[in-house]
């Protein structure tokens, strides 16, 4: 199984270890665009996903249901960073993140279509210092992007904009950045096995928020933010429920976002892993849609 190599997975961790799933799993960790290779190769049975990544590979991947990575307005972790403001990048140059492949086309969405401006665009190591050097903006994720959102005070002209806050101005609706997901092949071999991992990474998610204030005092000790901004990015900023407003939200990105050159189709499905106790007789398995239709 796959893990983020950020703060944001930190709650399922600690529910893993507190609950004994993680004696059950073989634990592979690292960033997001990393973990999506190695999901599709097969080197990964199942684990977390960028959206982008699912949406691109529906035929091989299988989401489960109720657990994702978004959020309901600022995400604090997924931002553009930029010394001139967003409707003056036209033409400027935009460095992209290595690590993210969710949040590099969610900016690039949002500039087209919201601020109405076309830059260049390259990819770039996730360092700050890096990415902006030659470069007028950058665009930047999970925990360096939380660094740089609140340990160093922006620089005299450098604005932050918080993709997740963007977002939900935008349209209304909350953001999924990564979703959970077993590959297909596995899913139809061994179905028993993927819904008992999926029930084990619910509980360990409801279980790490539930003790959420001993894993903010703790992870306090070695990370250079206080229990109280942990909590507050756990609890307020990251959302990592997949309901009816979520899976409105991916069928809105996908339209908005979907196209030859983003990696996958405007009209990309999402099929969901059903329950067992939701599919009577089922042979073990039954792909559930996400019919959302979005009304102009
Ligand atoms: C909230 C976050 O969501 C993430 C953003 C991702 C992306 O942009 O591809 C992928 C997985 C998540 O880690 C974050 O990284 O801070």
């Amino acid at each position: 199984m796959g893990h983020i190599a950020f703060l944001n997975c930190l709650p399922l961790l600690w529910g893993l270890a507190r609950t004994g799933s993680l004696l059950d799993l073989d634990l592979t960790t690292g960033h997001p665009a990393r973990l999506g290779a190695a999901l599709l190769s097969g080197e990964l049975d199942i684990g977390p996903v960028s959206l982008a990544d699912y949406l691109g590979n529906t035929d091989r991947l299988v989401a489960l249901p109720d657990i994702a990575i978004g959020s309901d307005g600022p995400v604090m972790s997924c931002l553009i960073v930029s010394r001139v403001p967003l409707a003056e990048l036209d033409g400027r140059t935009v460095s992209l993140c290595s690590t993210s492949r969710t949040s590099v086309r969610l900016a690039r969405l949002l500039l087209r279509k919201r601020i109405g401006v076309e830059p260049r665009y390259r990819v770039r190591p996730p360092d700050l210092r890096v990415m902006l050097s030659g470069a007028d903006a950058a665009v930047l994720i999970g925990d360096p992007a939380l660094r740089a959102a609140l340990l160093r005070p922006a620089p005299a002209g450098v604005e932050v904009h918080d993709l997740g806050r963007l977002w939900r101005e935008w349209t209304g609706l909350p953001f999924v950045f990564a979703l959970f997901a077993a590959r297909r092949e596995l899913v139809e071999r061994d179905p028993a096995t993927v819904r008992e991992v999926h029930a084990q990474l619910l509980a360990a998610r409801d279980l790490g928020l539930r003790e959420v204030d001993r894993l903010c005092g703790r992870a306090a000790r070695w990370e250079p933010f206080d229990a109280a901004t942990l909590r507050h990015y756990f609890t307020r900023a990251l959302d990592y429920g997949l309901g009816p407003r979520q899976l409105l939200g991916i069928a809105q990105f996908t339209r908005l976002a979907g196209g030859p050159d983003a990696g996958f189709p405007a009209d990309a499905p999402l099929d969901l892993l059903e329950r067992a106790d939701t599919a009577p007789g089922s042979p073990g398995w039954l792909p559930r849609r996400n019919n959302n239709v979005i009304v102009e």
